[in-house]
């Protein structure tokens, strides 16, 4: 049997998105399968969107399962994808997101959505990372990060230009460094000339690197900002597939800016209850 997905990718973080109320008896096999990009549709993961409409503004539960079958409690331009899908379902230009790290608001404004991301925390309990205070420009596997916890752990290095690095050969040893207990992403970050940055990122549970990843965005962001690298705001972070906005409230909640779009729908197999 089959289960009908709808395909929306945030600046090139792209998401096989599938109603939470469709059949499917194992999720994680589902996105090893239909992630991989030479044998299946291919994706940074799969959304699990519950749509919850009597509320006001709408709800969503997301759950994301990334492609090598585990899942992220947070991530940035999946949750803007999940607020543009159920805007699109719901004709509103907010919803709510429930998250395994929390709850946060999305808004459509200008054809772009906006999220809020929760407080960033540099507690290495929190992230977790294996030290006794904040982990600030220390050197890691060889490379000097600064690890921050943006929905997700994040280690950031900042360099001359992030085209010059290799990151399928710097970055794994950071992403399983026996520091993370959980592991981490990995996110190197050059300044543009004009208080944003440019990114790269080896993400975690894609084992890989992505066009873009909203949470790194804002974890280079608000350490650009304790460092003294900025002081914009919003910060400009320009991954490869596109352009974000990272912002600070008052009480130094981030959000995060940029385009969503909706590239095609289709159905993926899943096993029937009789072949189970
Ligand atoms: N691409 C995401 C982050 C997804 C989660 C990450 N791979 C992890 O396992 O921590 C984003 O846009 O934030």
């Amino acid at each position: 049997m089959s289960v009908p997905f709808q395909k929306y990718h945030g600046t090139g973080n792209d998401f096989l998105i599938i109603h939470a109320d469709e059949y499917v008896p194992d999720r994680s096999a589902l996105a090893e399968r239909e992630c991989d990009r030479a044998e299946g549709v291919g994706a940074d993961g799969i959304l699990f969107l519950a749509l919850e409409e009597q509320f006001s503004p709408p709800r969503v539960v997301m759950t994301l399962v990334q492609p090598d079958g585990s899942t992220a409690p947070m991530c940035g331009n999946g949750a803007r994808c999940a607020a543009e899908w159920a805007m699109d379902r719901t004709g509103t230009e907010s919803v709510m997101i429930d998250t395994q790290s929390g709850t946060l608001r999305a808004d459509r404004t200008d054809g772009d959505i906006t999220i809020e991301m929760g407080s960033p925390t540099f507690d290495p309990d929190k992230i977790p990372v294996d030290a006794d205070e904040q982990v600030f420009e220390t050197a890691i596997e060889g490379l000097e990060v600064t690890v921050v916890n943006t929905g997700v752990p994040h280690a950031v290095a900042f360099v001359d230009d992030v085209e010059d690095v290799d990151l399928e050969e710097i970055a794994p040893p950071v992403r399983y460094a026996d520091d993370f207990p959980r592991g981490t992403n990995v996110c190197v970050a050059s300044p543009d000339g004009s208080g944003g940055f440019d990114q790269r990122t080896y993400e975690r549970g894609v084992e890989g690197e992505t066009d873009s990843c909203g949470t790194g965005a804002v974890a280079i962001a608000v350490i650009a900002r304790r460092l003294g690298h900025t002081d914009a705001d919003p910060v400009a972070v320009k991954p490869p597939g596109g352009d974000l906005q990272v912002s600070f409230n008052e009480r130094g909640h981030a959000t995060l800016t940029g385009p969503v779009e909706h590239e095609f729908d289709g159905e993926v197999t899943v096993e029937s209850p009789a072949e189970l």
